[in-house]
């Protein structure tokens, strides 16, 4: 047996519950082989991010290739980009067709609200993207109207996919939808609601980081878009519960990737 191979191109977070770090766990806890080019470090924990230093474009090129030249990479997400010269680099690497199944997760600000990207460098790649993974905040800055309901969620999420991802998810983590969590997915002349209980904890660094890998996995095995979306929000929602009541750092812990947690009610995402 053979694992599929997926990448992540991201940055570090060195509270281990975001960025690179999350992705790996995700990879490895959904059945794939993880590779990994580095596009910025942080210092950053579960209060919040001290310092970013951005890669070069050469340096994260140089990654991208390695990778390439010797795995079959079946997909791929990008996080935290750096800077818009990184994004181009990656760019071209998408538009000559190799990057399969991208996964774009937008990344601009933090949850402590320090900046980690620029909308001038999202938007170099979300054209090539699969799937774009837009919380609420990210989709008002690409969009320049206000997201904070299901409703502007809907309206955002139609917007971004008329004007390039082949299908776009506005995540909800932060819009409290009358104690559910919903997420819209907009692409191929539709558009759902993924509705899903809300789970209530202060643990939730990572969520967007964790939610995009997993939509890359599931495509990586095959799933169609809408599946592998699902798939990907009901993995979070398990994650998020199994640790609600961890103690890890003294902010917004990470969350229980691995499924260690004994006891965990399993909420259902389904589609509306
Ligand atoms: N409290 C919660 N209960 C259930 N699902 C949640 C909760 N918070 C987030 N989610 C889910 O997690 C996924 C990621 O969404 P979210 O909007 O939190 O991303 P994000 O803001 O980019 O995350 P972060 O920036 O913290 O990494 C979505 O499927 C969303 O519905
Ligand atoms: C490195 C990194 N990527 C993404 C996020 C968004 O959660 C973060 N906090 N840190």
């Amino acid at each position: 047996m053979t694992p599929t191979t997926v990448l992540t191109i991201a940055g570090s977070d060195s509270g281990g519950g975001a960025g690179i770090q999350a992705d790996l766990k995700v990879f490895g806890a959904l059945g794939a082989y993880g590779t990994s080019v580095l596009t910025a470090v942080t210092a950053q924990n579960t209060r919040g991010v001290d310092a970013v230093l951005a890669l070069p474009p050469r340096t994260v090129t140089e990654q991208l290739e390695a990778v390439l030249a010797d795995f079959a990479v079946r997909a791929v997400k990008t996080g935290v980009l750096g800077t818009p010269a990184v994004a181009d680099a990656i760019a071209e690497v998408a538009k000559a067709g190799r990057l399969p199944h991208l996964v774009v997760d937008p990344v601009l600000v933090a949850t402590s609200g320090h900046a980690l990207g620029v909308v001038a460098a999202v938007e170099r790649l979300l054209p090539y993207a699969e799937v774009a993974t837009p919380n609420c905040a990210e989709a008002a800055a690409l969009t320049g109207a206000p997201v904070t309901t299901v409703e502007e969620m809907v309206a955002a999420a139609e917007t971004l996919a008329a004007a390039g991802p082949a299908h776009v998810v506005v995540t909800g983590g932060d819009v409290d939808a009358d104690g559910e969590s919903v997420d819209v997915l907009a692409g191929g002349g539709r558009t759902t609601l993924l509705r899903g209980p809300r789970v209530a904890t202060r643990n939730n660094h990572g969520t967007g980081c964790s939610f995009s890998a997993a939509v890359a996995v599931r495509l990586a095995l095959g799933d169609p878009v809408p599946l592998a979306v699902d798939t990907a929000k009901e993995y979070v929602a398990r994650a998020l519960t199994g640790g609600r009541d961890w103690k890890l750092g003294a902010g917004a812990g990470p969350l229980d990737h691995f499924g260690w947690s004994p006891e965990r009610p399993v909420p259902s995402a389904r589609p509306a």
